[in-house]
């Protein structure tokens, strides 16, 4: 049995647009997801997700869609949460030549679903790594990150960044524009999340934005001027200034916010942030539901968003500097 973790993230800026080749920074954050493997005698895959938000269920079957058997939970269900989990045991049997390999896989998560925070590519990278080493692979964060984005640019019909992959691997605040990867330098940002208990569908968020670039320019411009954005908010991060940060964090949600990807209880968190002097807020991830991400060293911010109706829960979130970790 081999056991791996990764984290979630934020996003300080940039979502969406890097799905167009503009950078976007991203941030690991303490709230990981556990993936456990261990091979199996027979080919199959068995995955139990024992979730918060869906109830604990097991699934087994055979790799094909007509071999699944009745569970009690709704197909669009299984097949949502299924579609992550078998794409990256195909990339660990690819990338290990063992074809006909099966797992046991047990996964536990604090990352809520499609809320933002990367759930997603957490369970991704995590299951890789296990898996591979189940096999007695090593895989670099290099290749693990390179093998989750092509887990999650399949699942999502090939609209993906690498952005939260990379980030999920390496920790740490990173960089990423096209194929380019890096870690950059951040200092200790006082992140305070709110969540408002939904969800957002990824694939569904990031087609209405390639929808409206395509038939207005000025939605176009406004995925550039989200990239403007971000090269200035790299700078603010390197000065460690907290104020520009905020700024620019307020116009990038504004411009989310133009491009149709936020939602009123986002908004209503966004606002109830900035009305307690945080440096500022915008959502996260690809919105729709789910989490707003505010800078904010006082207590002010985590206390008004709990008691603002529709968040579901605030919290406050450590960087967490290390990506995947192994834990068996
Ligand atoms: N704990 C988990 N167990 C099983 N699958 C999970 C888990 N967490 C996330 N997933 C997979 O990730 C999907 C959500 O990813 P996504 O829509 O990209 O949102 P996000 O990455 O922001 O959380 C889920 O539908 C499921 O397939
Ligand atoms: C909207 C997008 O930029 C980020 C999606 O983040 P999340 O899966 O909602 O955490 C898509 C992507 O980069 O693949
Ligand atoms: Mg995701």
């Amino acid at each position: 049995m081999a056991v791996s973790s990764a984290p979630g993230k934020v996003y300080l800026f940039g979502e969406h647009a890097v799905v167009y080749g503009e950078p976007a920074v991203p941030c690991a954050i303490e709230r990981r997801a556990r993936v456990g493997v261990e091979q199996r005698a027979d080919s199959k895959l068995r995955v139990h997700a024992e979730d918060l938000s869906l109830d604990g269920f097991t699934v087994e079957y055979g790799g094909s869609t007509d071999d699944r058997p009745d569970v009690d939970v709704s197909e669009s269900l299984i097949s949502a949460a299924m579609g992550y989990v078998d794409e990256a045991i195909a990339q660990v049997r690819d990338v290990t030549d063992e074809d006909e390999v099966g797992f046991d896989v047990t996964i536990e998560s604090d990352i809520p679903l499609g809320a933002g925070l990367g759930s997603s590519a957490a369970v991704v990278v995590a299951a890789i790594d296990a898996a591979a080493r189940e096999l007695g692979v090593s895989l670099e964060a290099d290749e693990i990150a390179e093998r989750a984005y092509r887990t999650e640019h399949e699942v999502q019909d090939g609209q993906a960044s690498r952005a939260d992959t990379f980030c999920s691997a390496t920790g740490g605040a990173v960089r990423v524009e096209g194929d380019d990867c890096r870690s950059i330098e951040a200092p200790d940002l006082p992140i305070v999340i709110g969540f408002d208990g939904g969800a957002g569908d990824t694939g569904q968020l990031v087609a209405g934005v390639r929808d409206l670039r395509e038939e207005y320019g000025f939605a176009a411009d406004t995925v550039e001027a989200i990239g403007d954005i971000v090269r200035r908010g790299e700078e603010a991060l390197a000065d460690g200034d907290l104020e520009e940060l905020g700024r620019l964090m307020n116009f990038n949600h504004g411009l989310l916010s133009a491009l149709g990807v936020s939602s009123r209880s986002l908004d209503t968190m966004v606002w109830a942030a900035r009305d307690a002097d945080a440096y500022g807020a915008k959502l996260t991830g690809a919105g729709g539901g789910g989490c707003i991400v505010a800078l904010d060293p006082t207590p002010e911010t985590e206390t008004a968003l709990s008691f603002t109706p529709g968040c579901e829960d605030a919290f406050r979130a450590e960087l967490a500097e290390a990506g995947v970790k192994r834990l068996e």
